[in-house]
């Protein structure tokens, strides 16, 4: 952690997601613009259409001269956000404003976004790995399997929030049939059937679920989860140990670590991913890649 003069951040654009969480934000423009007035910095506002958000938001920060950018959003405005101020002097923080803010908690900011609008003034800054999967950038959680088609199917309803993904989790697992991976990292080769294979830069989804647990966000590695597919029986013992950071101790639970990995689904051109919340059909071999050390993050100074 290299700790930051709260000086330094004056000028703050917050990118606002309109329709993420399914949270009303009609006032929060408002309670930021004074919030940082009354703290001596100017508030900008870029509100995400859902369309071209990227290539505008790049276009947004060539023409205008920030200290700082805010995403006021769920895990793909995180997403979005990061990806745009990678590899850039400019920090990014975190109004967590989704249905899971899985980022957010894994750095310890604050689940209130009243309360993580102190990180405008009282911050460290944390440098952390990103990677590439498939070419898409993720500065958090991907995942081929089971979670990767819920997220698909989630997308492409009209309701969100954590219920709407239950419910459909729910209804999708009986029919579910794993697929086969095959997995070269510079370590190792693994072949065989997965429920769900996760790569992992970060240890929790917004749900809660803490696939990759003890691991660090700036270590220049990441994480393949794998869960083996399970008896209904074990689904129960399965799921308390995913809740209680205790992934390895699962006999359908393996991990590997690396720095470099190449996956592909024998006799599949295509592969469904989850990527930062997202979901994309890739063509395999799905390269996966790190940047260490590529993003850095606005963190409480206190954690
Ligand atoms: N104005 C908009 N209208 C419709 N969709 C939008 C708009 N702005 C962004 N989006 C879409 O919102 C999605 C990102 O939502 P985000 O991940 O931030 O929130 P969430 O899904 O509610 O929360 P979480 O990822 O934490 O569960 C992207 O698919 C993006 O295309």
């Amino acid at each position: 952690m290299l700790p930051t003069s709260p000086a330094q951040l004056r000028r703050l654009l917050f990118v606002l997601n309109p329709v993420s969480g399914d949270i009303d934000k009609s006032e929060l423009e408002g309670s930021i613009t004074a919030y940082c007035t009354e703290r001596g910095r100017t508030a900008a506002f870029f509100h995400t259409d859902g369309e071209d958000d990227l290539a505008q938001l790049r276009m947004h920060l060539h023409e205008h001269t920030y200290d700082a950018v805010f995403a006021a959003g769920g895990d793909g405005t995180v997403s979005l956000v990061a990806e745009v101020v990678s590899n850039t002097h400019l920090p990014l923080g975190i109004l967590p404003l989704g249905s899971g803010n899985g980022l957010s908690k894994d750095l310890g900011i604050p689940q209130d976004p009243a309360e993580a609008l102190r990180l405008t003034w009282d911050y460290q800054v944390r440098t952390l790995d990103t990677l590439r999967v498939g070419g898409r950038f993720s500065a958090h959680l991907a995942d081929m399997g089971f979670n990767a088609l819920i997220v698909e199917r989630f997308d492409a309803g009209d309701v969100r929030g954590p219920g709407a993904y239950v419910r459909i989790a729910t209804q999708e697992y009986a029919a579910y049939q794993p697929a086969t991976y095959r997995i070269e990292t510079e370590q190792e080769t693994w072949e065989g059937v997965a429920f769900m294979l996760t790569i992992a830069n970060a240890n929790t989804f917004g749900s809660n679920v803490i696939i990759n647990p003890d691991s660090q966000l700036d270590d220049g590695k990441f994480e393949i989860c794998l869960i083996a597919p399970f008896p209904n029986t074990a689904a129960p013992g399965l799921l308390y140990r995913l809740y209680t950071s205790d992934f390895d101790a699962s006999d359908y639970t393996r991990r590997l670590c690396c720095s470099q990995a190449r996956i592909s689904v024998p006799g599949a051109t295509q592969v469904l991913v989850q990527i930062d919340g997202e979901p994309y059909q890739l063509p395999t071999p799905v390269e996966v890649e790190m940047y260490p050390a590529s993003l850095r993050v606005l963190v409480p100074a206190t954690v």
